[in-house]
């Protein structure tokens, strides 16, 4: 049985009063506790959101990192510096960070055996475009990208790692993968870790659908047998989060 897991990515949203207003109304709502909750916040926001969540079992997440400890990286945040903080968690390899920020299966790489040295557990995402799909090439795409992300990362590691499959032209355009292409997807996600690795590891690794996940599609892709949990962007940056998390 593996523990749903529901995401919030922020992204760049959010100044610290709005993100603490959020947080409150998160807090103070109903939670029920078969599901794990992950709140990932613009790095401005982690310290006061981490204060915030002080006795609650809400989860936090940083939404990128670099991969070395310190050094002349401006503008890059490291793991350490993540680890002063207390994130539990950071995403890596978005879509956006590889579209718009040069972000390569072997940096994904560098960045998810970092995290997992520092103790950070990653949120790693996959997934193909429009054109991909239309090629009916998305199962080769996605295949590549998830042996190159876990390239020299032992089986004993798995356990810390979270899965994103997020179809990018499903991303914050309102389609979302139909529940069964979305299961179907993860389904082949979860047969190539088992390739990679074992049984055990393929049955045990959560998987998250992300693109378009709102109140209205949350319950039925948590039906299909193979999605663990939710990846989500813009309904996570009202209430409406709370209607996910109780989906
Ligand atoms: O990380 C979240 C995904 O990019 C999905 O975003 P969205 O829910 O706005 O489509």
């Amino acid at each position: 049985m593996r523990l749903p897991i529901i995401a919030g990515n922020w992204k760049m949203n959010k100044n610290i009063k709005e993100a603490l207003e959020l947080v409150e109304i998160i807090k103070n709502g109903e939670k029920k506790d078969s599901v794990e909750v992950v709140l990932c916040v613009p790095y401005t926001d982690l310290i006061s959101v981490k204060e915030a969540l002080k006795g609650t079992n809400i989860k936090l997440g940083a939404q990128n990192m670099h991969w070395k400890e310190s050094g002349a990286f401006t503008g890059e945040i490291s793991p350490l510096m993540l680890n002063e903080i207390g994130v539990d968690y950071v995403i890596i390899g978005h879509s956006e960070r590889r579209q718009y920020f040069n972000e390569t299966d072997d940096t994904v790489n560098k960045k998810i055996k970092s995290a997992l040295n520092h103790n950070i557990k990653p949120i790693v995402c996959v997934g193909e475009t429009l054109e991909e799909r239309e090629k009916g090439i998305e199962e080769t795409i996605v295949g590549n990208q998830i042996k190159k992300a876990f390239d020299g990362i032992e089986e004993e590691s798995m356990g810390k790692i979270v899965i994103a499959y997020e179809p990018i032209w499903a991303i914050g355009t309102g389609k979302t993968a139909s529940n069964e292409d979305a299961n179907k997807m993860i389904g082949f996600i979860r047969n190539t870790i088992g390739e990679i690795y074992s049984e055990k590891t393929k049955d045990k690794i959560r998987i998250q659908y992300g693109g378009s996940v709102k109140p209205s599609n949350i319950a039925e892709l948590m039906k299909e047998e193979e999605i663990d949990g939710a990846l989500v962007g813009g309904a996570s940056l009202t209430k409406d989060f709370l209607k996910l998390i109780n989906f």
